[in-house]
Order: structure tokens, then C-alpha cells, then sequence
């Protein structure tokens, strides 16, 4: 089976900014579908789930159209569905299953629904109950209350309350509520039983609002659409960042040191999945929350004195923690891997619904986590984890993920404690979240900042220790040579900020040794003449194309590590790398290795001129006012003036073994 190895990892600090929300995804594209008018859909989550609801809503005939990145123009169909007759297939998508069947029931056609195995194995009974009531056609394909479905078209009668039960799960009055709005009467629905997951009905209730449906309520017990009310779309509309999708990140800074940020997410979110934070808070992780993001850093430890704040408590445990979660189910998975980092047994109560998710998530919780090392304790609807006694989590395990993108995400975390881990079928993790892994190796793998003037030696050091620990190589000056290039390719003037900045976010460069390559040529050659050298730092120049970049070479951040060489890798770029390194030597030095290598290369040189050149130089970069080149205070000095390459190279290496062995 295809599988991930995730390398031990000693720290996560860095900055996520997060894929758009599924559940309010799937909402709004409903919404707008249904609704008058055009929707423009800004920041729309791209994964399995959004793309089976984009592709049925189509099927019905919306028009949806591209309109940029991540967004799409939705012409809302004023009412129900104007295609009569459709088969759709919906995945493992409970957010497009259960409100597609709802408003499908009220739109009097002949539609079957149908998803993967699994989601033949999802309950929908209580949902297909409510609809039954009010006199929509819905029939079992296979077995009696579950998927697949056949919806055919009926009368509708509004004028009895609708009993429905919120035991099972939060989505079948989500449907309900959703849908109901396209009769135009008014319409009551009464809860028969505890409603679970609530935080969700939150989200179904405001993006509602916000198409222009107002829905009244008594508590969590009965809802009623009044009569007369249509969705209209709201204009633009901005997906949030995934609340859930944060919890791995969010994790991995309370367990792992951090800080890591997420962005897209914060104070004003609509999901209810940010309350992680605070469960992890009350684990005793320092959060920090803004509009549009939160922090996470690792406990404060009360034993180990420390003499900085910000490295206090680095590698100290969680606390033990008996929770009710049963307002944010998906993210309590995270919860139960954080346990292992726990100081102490941890309980997970009133989770029931996880056994009708993905899959049988306590089931597969368990039998995974004893894989580790823990002790788990499972009930109906808890679970409790107790780290493994020695402290010490098992080394190598191969952790299945059961089709459940979160089992996958979840498992991740289990590389910060100090061991290898296998995830297999990684891919599953594609329902939410396609390149997870990415992101979270952009925040664990760990990163070698060498920094310093030029012809000081930095690239060729920085190769070799690429070289000697297997790590990743990013020659960041190049870049820039790179996006000259690759806008002289595409016709792009240098002048055209928001063109070069796109051809920035898009490059597609790879070091390889010492060889550059564009787009899979070599270009190594090319982008050392004297013209691409003035263009690149015209296209330097520009903010928008800096900015770019910056996301770019926070991608070359993989694992097992990078070391990156440039001006202002330890400042800007990697402000958390674990080693540092201003690396420089005299001008003279510098002048000669410069005049060395020219010769070398049968180009004619003189020395002189060389060293006029690289004063010049020093004295723009230590002046600049934009981030001048000097040494940061948390940089080692590397002065190789007097230095052999292989003592420079030796250096480095050492630093960067102390660091990681601090570490353990
Ligand atoms: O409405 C939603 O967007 C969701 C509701 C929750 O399901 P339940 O209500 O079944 O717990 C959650 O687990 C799911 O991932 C998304
Ligand atoms: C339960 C989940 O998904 P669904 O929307 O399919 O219910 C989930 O994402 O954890």
C-alpha cells in the first residue's frame, strides 16, 4: 500500500495559512445555487469533498464559473433546481449528501444519490424521516436507512411541525433548514431528542442570514422559517479558513515548542472547531488569538528555569485533561493524539457520532494509538488515553488511516515525539485537505539559514551541507534571477508588478547540486548573464514579487530538512530556523575566491577591479534601509577568511547537530 514516512522531528514553529473551510464550502455553494442572483465565491476550499458538490450542482444545472483562484461565479437558480433529472455521486461528502437530499426532496424531479461504500454505511434515516413527513418522496436503494437514495417528486405539506432527531447527527437538520426555505411557506422544525454537534447549526444559521434568511429559534429545540422569506445573494462571499484543518497545526505548537500561526482563521470565526484553542489552552498551551489567526506555543514549564521566555518550557508535557466534546467533534481526534504528550490519563467524553463518520473513529482511534505505545480505554461514546509509561512512544509504526483524512492528519503528530512514523494511503487525507503534508513539513522539517555578503563561499557551503545531510538546497538569490527569466519567457514586462508576482508564485525552480533548473531545464548558465542580473534586481525590487517569494521559498521547507542560502534567510524567510548562520569573510578573501574562480572558468580578470566591486557592494547592503545585511543576534558568526571549504562545511555541521541534539 502507498505509503508516507514521516523522519523524527524535534520542533514545529512557522506559519500556515489554511485551505477554506469544507463545511462553510459546501454550505454557501448551496446557498448560492439556490439563491437570486449572482455569487461570487472567494477563497473556496479545493478538495474531494468541494469538488463532488461543485460537480452535482452542475449536474442540476447552476452555471459556475471560474473567476480567479479558488473562486467561482455561482448563478443561483432563484428557487429549486431547474434540472428535473440527475444521478449524482457524492463521495464520502456528508456535507453535500444530507443538504443535497433535503433540497432535492423540494424540487419536485426524479434525482438517486449515491456516494462510496462508506457512505452506504452512514445513517440518514432520521433526515429521510423528517422529509417523509412533510410528504416528499424518498426511497432506500439498498439497505433501509442509509444510502443509496432515490428522490422522487411530491407534494409538499408544510402545515405539521417537522419532528426530527439531532442525536445521530447535526447535518440532518442542517439539510432540513436549508432547504426549507425554497417553499416559501412557513416551516417548523421540532427536535425530538438532544441536539449534538450544535456549533454547526451555528454556521447553518448565519450563512442563511447572510442570503438574506432569517431563521427563529427556542434554544436548540425548534426552529421556524416564517413564511415569505428567499435566499438572495449576498454579492461576494469569503470562505474562512478551516477551523479543524487547524487543530494539526495548533497541535503540533502546544506539543512541539512553536509558535505556529494558522491565518484564515481567528476571533471572528463563524466555525465552531476554533473552541480547540481554547481545549488546547486549558491543556496548558500558550495561545494567542487575532481577528484572523491564532498561535500556539508549547506549556510554560514551572520546573525548568529558563532564561528566556520565549524558549521556556520548550519540550515540557501537556496537561491531563477530562473533556466533554461534543461541541467539536472533528477536532477532538486531534485532541486524542495530543494525549500521548499528556503528563497523564486523558478522557474524551460524548463523542458517540465519531462511529458514523469516515469510519468507526474510536475503533480506529484505539487500534491505532496502541500501535504507539498508549493504554486506551474505549466506551460507546469515550475514549481515554493514557501515554505509554515509559514516556516513550514506539518507534516505526505503520498506522492505518481507514479512508479518514483526520485518522491521517491526527497521526502526523505522533513524528514530534521523537520517532519515525508510517502513515499509510496518505492520500485519503485529499477529502479536506490535499497537501497537508506539505504544510506540515513547512512547519516541522527543520531548516539551516545561511546568510551572508556575497562571494563569501555561502553557496558552495551551503551545498555541501545540503549534501552530507541530505537535505533539500534553496539558493535564494536565484529566485529572483529565475522570475527575471521566466517573465522574459512569457512576455511579461518588468514593469507589470501584479504579472511578474504571479509568474513569482508560480515558479516552478528546483536546485539540483549545483545546477538551477526552470520549469525542468537547465537554465544554470542562463541565468548568470549580465542582462538577467540587472533584471533580476529590477523584479527585486517590486513588494508584491517579494511577497510571492516568500511563500515560495517556504515550500522548499520539506522534510528530512533545507538549508537555504541568501541575505535574509534566518531575518524574514525562516525566522525559525533551528541554526543560523552569518557566514562572511574579508573582502580581500572574497576578492580573490571571486578572482579564482573566474580564471577558472577561462574568463580574463583582474583582481582590483574585483575587490572595488565587492567594497561597493558591502556598503549598499549594510546600508540599505529595507532589512540591511548584517548578523542577526541569534546568528552564529562564520568567518571563513582563514577557513578551508570542508572547515567551514564542518562548522556548520556542527551547529547543526548541537542544535537538534538540544533538542531531544
Ligand atoms: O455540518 C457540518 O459541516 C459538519 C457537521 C459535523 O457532523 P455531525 O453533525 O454529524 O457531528 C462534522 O463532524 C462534519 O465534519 C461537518
Ligand atoms: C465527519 C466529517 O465529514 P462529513 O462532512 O463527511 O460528515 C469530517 O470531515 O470529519
Amino acid at each position: 500500500m502507498n505509503h508516507l514516512d514521516i523522519p523524527v522531528l524535534h520542533r514545529a514553529a512557522g506559519t500556515v495559512r489554511l485551505p477554506g473551510s469544507k463545511s462553510i464550502s459546501n454550505r454557501v455553494l448551496l446557498l448560492a445555487a439556490l439563491a437570486q442572483g449572482e455569487t461570487v465565491v472567494a477563497d473556496l476550499l479545493d478538495s474531494d469533498d468541494t469538488r463532488v458538490m461543485l460537480a452535482a450542482l452542475r449536474q442540476l444545472g447552476i452555471g459556475i464559473e471560474s473567476a480567479g483562484a479558488d473562486s467561482y461565479r455561482v448563478k443561483g437558480a432563484a428557487g429549486p433546481f431547474p434540472i428535473k433529472q440527475a444521478e449524482l455521486f457524492l463521495g464520502n461528502a456528508g456535507t453535500a449528501f444530507r443538504p443535497l437530499t433535503a433540497a432535492l426532496a423540494l424540487s419536485a424531479g426524479h434525482y438517486q444519490l449515491s456516494g462510496v461504500a462508506r457512505m452506504h454505511e452512514r445513517p440518514i434515516r432520521d433526515l429521510v424521516d423528517g422529509l417523509t413527513q412533510i410528504g416528499a418522496e424518498v426511497r432506500y436503494l439498498g439497505n433501509a436507512g442509509f444510502p443509496p437514495l432515490q428522490v422522487l417528486p411530491a407534494q409538499i405539506n408544510l402545515s405539521a411541525p417537522i419532528q426530527v432527531r439531532g442525536d445521530v447527527s447535526s447535518q440532518f437538520l442542517t439539510a432540513l433548514l436549508m432547504a426549507l426555505p425554497l417553499m416559501g411557506q412557513t416551516a417548523v422544525i421540532e427536535m425530538t431528542t438532544e441536539l449534538i454537534s450544535k456549533p454547526y447549526i451555528e454556521i447553518t444559521l448565519n450563512l442563511m442570514a447572510r442570503f438574506g434568511v432569517k431563521v427563529e429559534r427556542e434554544g436548540w429545540s425548534r426552529f421556524t422559517i416564517a413564511a415569505g422569506q428567499r435566499y438572495v445573494s449576498p454579492g461576494t462571499i469569503h470562505v474562512e479558513g478551516d477551523a479543524s484543518s487547524a487543530s494539526y497545526f495548533l497541535a503540533a505548537g502546544a506539543i512541539a515548542g512553536g509558535p505556529v500561526r494558522v491565518e484564515g482563521v481567528g476571533r471572528n470565526s463563524i466555525q465552531g472547531d476554533v473552541a480547540f484553542a481554547d481545549a488546547l489552552a486549558s491543556l496548558g498551551a500558550r495561545i494567542g488569538m487575532g481577528d484572523n489567526w491564532i498561535e500556539a506555543r508549547g506549556p510554560l514549564s514551572a520546573l525548568i528555569p529558563s532564561p528566556s521566555p520565549a524558549d521556556a518550557g520548550e519540550g515540557s508535557k501537556l496537561r491531563a485533561f477530562d473533556l466533554d466534546l461534543n461541541h467539536i467533534p472533528d477536532a477532538a481526534m486531534t485532541l486524542a493524539v495530543a494525549a500521548l504528550f499528556a503528563d497523564g490519563p486523558c478522557t474524551l467524553r460524548n463523542i458517540a457520532s465519531w462511529r458514523v463518520k469516515e469510519t468507526d473513529r474510536i475503533v480506529a482511534m484505539a487500534t491505532e494509538l496502541r500501535k504507539v505505545g498508549a493504554i486506551v480505554e474505549e466506551g460507546d461514546d469515550w475514549l481515554k488515553v493514557s501515554p505509554p509509561y515509559t514516556s516513550h512512544l514506539t518507534p516505526h509504526a505503520s498506522i492505518a488511516t481507514y479512508d479518514d483524512h483526520r485518522m491521517a492528519m491526527c497521526f502526523s503528530l505522533v513524528a514530534l515525539g521523537g520517532v519515525p512514523v508510517r502513515i499509510l494511503d496518505p492520500n485519503c487525507v485529499a477529502k479536506t485537505f490535499p497537501d497537508y503534508f506539505d504544510r506540515f513539513a513547512e512547519i516541522t522539517a527543520p531548516v539551516i539559514a545561511i546568510d551572508g555578503p556575497s562571494a563569501s563561499g555561502k553557496g558552495t557551503v551551503a551545498q555541501r551541507v545540503a549534501n552530507a545531510l541530505g537535505y533539500g538546497y534553496l539558493d535564494s538569490g536565484s529566485l529572483y534571477r529565475l522570475v527575471a527569466l521566466a517573465g522574459q519567457q512569457a512576455g511579461v514586462g518588468y514593469d507589470d508588478e501584479a504579472g511578474i508576482a504571479a509568474i513569482a508564485a508560480a515558479l516552478s525552480a528546483e536546485f539540483r547540486g549545483d545546477q538551477v533548473l526552470l520549469s525542468g531545464n537547465d537554465v544554470t548558465e542562463a541565468i548568470r548573464s549580465e542582462e538577467m542580473s540587472a533584471a533580476s534586481s529590477k523584479v527585486a525590487a517590486l513588494p508584491a514579487v517579494r511577497a510571492a517569494l516568500i511563500e515560495r521559498q517556504r515550500a522548499y521547507r520539506r522534510w528530512p530538512g533545507l538549508v537555504a542560502d541568501g541575505r535574509d534567510m534566518g531575518s524574514v524567510v525562516f525566522p525559525q530556523a533551528e541554526v543560523k548562520i552569518f557566514l562572511t569573510a574579508s573582502v580581500e578573501a572574497r576578492a580573490e575566491r571571486r578572482y579564482k574562480q573566474l580564471i577558472a572558468k577561462g574568463v580574463a580578470a583582474n583582481i582590483r577591479p574585483l575587490l572595488q566591486d565587492l567594497r561597493e557592494r558591502d556598503e549598499r547592503d549594510a546600508s540599505r534601509s529595507v532589512a540591511p545585511l548584517r548578523k542577526g543576534e541569534d546568528a552564529h558568526l562564520l568567518d571563513t577568511t582563514e577557513l578551508s571549504i570542508e572547515q567551514a562545511v564542518d562548522a556548520v555541521l556542527g551547529w547543526a547537530r548541537d542544535a537538534v541534539d538540544g533538542k531531544r
